[in-house]
């Protein structure tokens, strides 16, 4: 990596807010290159909706620093179905999916050092008649990970889950020692790597309330989360848990915690966006190349309205580059 990291920005779901913050990046300064993938005549015509003054020039090999000037650096992807703001169309989806494969792929050859994805949009995709339960799992897909972790962070914390996409009635079943164990792994491994925290303290919810209450309001803690916590404590890993979700997030564990492990989606994220959102951002843990992501949807009721807070792109940018510098030092060799 150049001094300059060279990030890719995927404008993800053409109606909704994804090329509202796009353009509005215009006119913010980052210390980085920036390159934006969308259709480029869609973004402009979102640029005339919100009134702003967008210049643009195409993407050579490296983009030039972004100085907020009002210019964007852009990767045009042709969209093939009109945009309108507001209103989804399932003729898109295959461009929204497009971007990402870019992306994805220019981050594996060395062509970006980052990936961050604005909001796509889940349901469109899948009336499209493409499976798709989000950027987590698609991205570990298309890179054949096994597995990764969806963390968030804001606030003051990171959240991590056991679980992602999945019906609430699937939960308990998706929670295996296996499972569990792995999740650990790379929630610790990366803690260490890609946020320098060198001995992290984890603290893990239950998933029952009361953490189960000694077996007498569900048994998973007793059968799978505990004997997994202990194990891992074996290795070495500094964990505390399982807790009773309701008070996992105290002031004083916020305190203390490095991160936390949510065994749910909504366990964790409630919490973690009632605290930040807006300025959230949402980080793939696990996988081989670096991806941030905003932490609000496609907002569809504010698109071209111009009410589009471009906060949490700002700190998904900012978490990029500070992981692409971070990953550059750590193979920089020390004497050299
Ligand atoms: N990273 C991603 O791709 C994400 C995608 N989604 C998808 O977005 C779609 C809509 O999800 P919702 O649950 O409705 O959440 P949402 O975040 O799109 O909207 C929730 C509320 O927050 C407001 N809001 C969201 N972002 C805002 C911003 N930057 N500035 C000002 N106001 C903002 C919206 O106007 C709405 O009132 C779903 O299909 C969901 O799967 C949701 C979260 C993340
Ligand atoms: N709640 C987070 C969310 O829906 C975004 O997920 P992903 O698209 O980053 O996998």
């Amino acid at each position: 990596m150049s001094s300059l990291p060279c990030i890719a920005i995927t404008s993800g779901e053409p109606a909704g807010i994804g090329l509202d913050v796009c353009v509005k990046l215009a006119f913010q300064a980052l210390p980085a290159g920036l390159v934006v993938l969308a259709d480029i005549a869609a973004l402009h015509t979102r640029a005339a909706q919100l009134g702003l003054s967008l210049k643009t020039y195409a993407f050579a090999e490296r983009p030039q620093a972004h100085t907020g000037d009002g210019r964007l650096c852009v990767l045009d992807v042709h969209v093939p179905a009109p945009v309108v703001a507001g209103t989804l169309n399932a003729k898109n989806s295959a461009y929204v999916l497009n971007m990402l494969d870019i992306a994805r792929e220019g981050c594996q050859t060395g062509r970006f050092d980052a990936m961050v994805t604005a909001p796509v949009h889940k349901g469109i995709i899948n009336d499209a008649g493409i499976a798709f339960t989000g950027h987590t799992e698609y991205l570990a897909e298309t890179t054949h990970t096994p597995q990764v972790v969806m963390m968030l962070t804001g606030g003051g914390m990171r959240v991590a889950l056991a679980t992602t996409h999945i019906p609430l009635t699937q939960v308990s079943s998706a929670i295996t020692q296996a499972s569990l164990t792995s999740t650990l792994h790379i929630l610790h491994h990366d803690l260490i790597h890609k946020f320098g925290i060198e001995k992290p303290r984890i603290y893990v919810a239950g998933l029952n309330p009361h953490a189960g209450e000694n077996g007498y309001l569900g048994d998973e803690e007793i059968k799978t989360i505990n004997p997994v916590l202990n194990a891992l404590r074996s290795e070495g890993m500094d964990l505390v848990g399982a807790l009773p979700a309701d008070t996992l997030f105290s002031q004083k564990n916020l305190a203390q915690a490095d991160a936390f492990l949510a065994m749910y989606h909504d366990q964790g994220l409630t919490v973690l966006k009632h605290a930040s959102f807006g300025e959230g951002v949402n980080v793939t843990l696990g996988l081989p190349i670096t991806r941030t992501s905003v932490d609000h949807g496609t907002a569809l009721d504010i698109a071209g309205s111009g009410n589009a807070d471009i906060g949490s792109l700002l700190s998904a940018i900012h978490l990029a580059i500070e992981i692409a510098h971070k990953q550059t030092n750590s193979q920089t060799p020390k004497h050299a």
